[in-house]
């Protein structure tokens, strides 16, 4: 039997909605490069997962998605949901749309479409780690997802929320650092308690901190280099804490990251773990101390977190 067609899941609200403007002209290119190919587009946040999921249980070998970094997110985590018998002979690949880009730093891809679409048909296959992570929704119930990259909590998840709501079309960096400006101004200290696994050892640890950031990728935020040393495929997170003695002194640290120059500095803790559990000690934190799960704001603590070796193939 022949290959079935790749899937190719479209979220056209990317980049501000420049994905769906331009993926007519798009589709011209890839198919002449690849092939016949299926296009499905995404109507509603959590949709692609939905699609994801049911092209891999409908037999697509391979399901790229079309968007940003929640895009991604997003048809991982449906290939992880669909019939474990089928998962495992599915690869995900990657058309970047987005508006930050920090999936494509981590697996060290160059944004042009010609690119894209010569890894895809390079047949090459990489596997790697990601994160299974447990936590509070904002509705109280308890939610559960997967994130390839990185998982923040404190101000990353309020800096999400502030970027949702801007313009788009400001870019990426201007549209971060307004919000980041923003978050900042409301952002607490969070004073946490956590319980961390790492090579069969279990440590507890209370770490004041403003960002703590699990790291299964080195960049977030468009751009900043939180964790150099993380390797996306060796079963395990780097645990980055940016903390200090002010919020003015967190925000000098936090300038550092975009070099990865802030390791080392007073107030950042650097911890591997394959396993993490937190929760917040000071209630005044819990409103403001927000989860960002690759870009997506989810949810608040208590948290646990666990590494999946090798639980994705990507085409890329
Ligand atoms: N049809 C849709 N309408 C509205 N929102 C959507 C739709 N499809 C997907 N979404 C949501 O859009 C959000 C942003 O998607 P995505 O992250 O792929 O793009 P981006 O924000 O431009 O890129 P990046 O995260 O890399 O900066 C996600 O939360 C996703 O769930």
């Amino acid at each position: 039997m022949s290959d079935p067609r790749p899937v190719l899941v479209v979220n056209p609200r990317a980049g501000g909605g420049r994905a769906g403007q331009s993926f007519p002209a798009m589709r011209r290119t890839i198919e002449n490069a690849l092939g016949p190919i299926e296009a499905v587009f995404t109507e509603r946040a959590g949709h692609a997962i939905e699609l994801a999921r049911d092209a891999a249980n409908g037999g697509a070998s391979l399901i790229v998605a079309v968007g940003g970094d929640g895009t991604f997110n997003e048809v991982v985590n449906g290939v992880l949901a669909a019939d474990p018998a089928r998962r495992e002979h599915v690869a995900v690949g990657i058309i970047g749309q987005g508006t930050g880009g920090d999936l494509l730093r981590v697996l060290g891809i160059e944004h042009r479409l010609d690119r894209y679409i010569a890894a895809i048909a390079s047949g090459r296959t990489r596997k790697v780690d990601v994160g299974y992570a447990r936590y509070t929704k904002h509705d109280g119930t308890r939610g559960e997802r997967y994130f390839v990259n990185i998982l923040s909590v404190g101000m990353g998840g309020l800096v999400d929320q502030y970027v949702a709501n801007a313009s788009r079309a400001l870019g990426g960096k201007a549209a971060y650092f307004g919000a980041s400006l923003r978050a900042l101004a409301r952002s607490r200290e969070g004073r946490l308690r956590t319980s961390l696994s790492w090579a069969g050892e279990t440590s507890e640890h209370r770490i004041a901190s403003y960002m703590l950031a699990v790291c299964n990728g080195r960049y977030f935020g468009s751009g900043m280099k939180v964790a150099p040393m993380a390797e996306i495929d060796d079963g395990r997170f780097e645990v980055v804490s940016i903390g200090g003695p002010s919020k003015f002194a967190f925000a000098m640290t936090s300038q550092k990251i975009y070099q990865g120059e802030h390791l080392g500095k007073p107030g950042v803790v650097h911890l591997p773990c394959d396993k993490i559990f937190m929760d917040l000690e000071n209630e005044d934190a819990r409103s403001v101390f927000l989860i960002d799960l690759d870009g997506e704001p989810v949810g608040v603590l208590p948290l646990e977190i666990e590494v999946r070796p090798q639980a994705i193939t990507l085409r890329c």
